[in-house]
């Protein structure tokens, strides 16, 4: 079983950490977080050191995948760190073995989708995008890169989610619809309208706000 290495030990990293030990697809050896003290114990697993050691302990093959679990609130820091990474360090992608992914969809490397979630046909996922629990991603939409997705949110067919993207929990968007980069749905919403310019949007009918 492949040594996984998760980067931040808070609640995403953690939620990250259960799910993927309780589904037996890595073995989980530890967090890299800037906040907490190297040997500290999260939920039972060991913060290894700082963002800056991550190389030195792949070099010496103390894990042989990373995966980012760093939230929705911090998206921009979350491509820098990829893009720092991806060169050098493998990206595992995780998807729970209680998902459907059919077999038509493209899925990027750091990419995570928690229990429940269901993608269909023609779907790409980019790379390091988080998928909540209970999503569905109807055909032919893409999902850009460091995008997250809350729980439940139902996104239905030729749906284009821009970069860094946060989509709120149980949100809907229908079909043929494009979001910008850089957006930020509140939860519950409904978008049944072009998004072109970046900003945060609630509500049925969605509306910008600022
Ligand atoms: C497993 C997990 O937990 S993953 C994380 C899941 N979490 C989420 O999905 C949270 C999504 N966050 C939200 O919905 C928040 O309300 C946000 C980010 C949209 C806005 O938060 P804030 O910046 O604090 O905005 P604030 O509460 O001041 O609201 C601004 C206005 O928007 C309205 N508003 C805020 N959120 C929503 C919403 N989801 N739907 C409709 N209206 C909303 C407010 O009523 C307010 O309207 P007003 O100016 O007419 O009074």
């Amino acid at each position: 079983m492949k040594k996984l290495a998760i980067i931040g030990a808070g609640d995403l990293g953690q939620q990250i950490a259960y799910h993927v030990a309780q589904d037996n697809q890595f073995e989980v050896v530890g967090f890299f977080d800037d906040f907490a003290a190297q040997g500290t114990i999260v939920k039972q697993i060991k913060v290894l050191g700082k963002l800056k050691d991550v190389g030195n302990y792949f070099a010496n093959k103390v894990f042989d995948e990373v995966i980012i679990g760093i939230g929705y609130k911090h998206l921009a820091f979350r491509e820098d760190l990829y893009n720092s990474l991806k060169n050098t360090i493998p990206f595992a992608t995780f998807i729970h073995s209680s998902c459907y992914v059919d077999a038509s969809c493209s899925i990027g490397k750091g990419v995570c989708i928690f229990p429940g979630t269901v993608i269909d046909q023609q779907v790409t996922i980019k790379d390091d995008v988080f998928i909540n629990v209970s999503c569905t991603i109807a055909h032919d939409s893409t999902i850009d890169r460091h995008t997250f997705l809350s729980p439940r949110v139902a996104i239905a067919g030729f749906v284009n989610i821009g970069k860094r993207c946060s989509i709120g929990v149980n949100s809907t968007v229908i079909d043929n619809i494009n979001i910008a980069d850089d957006v930020q749905i509140g939860g519950g919403t409904v978008v049944i309208k072009q998004i072109e310019k970046s900003g945060l949007y609630v509500g049925n009918p969605s509306r910008f706000i600022r």
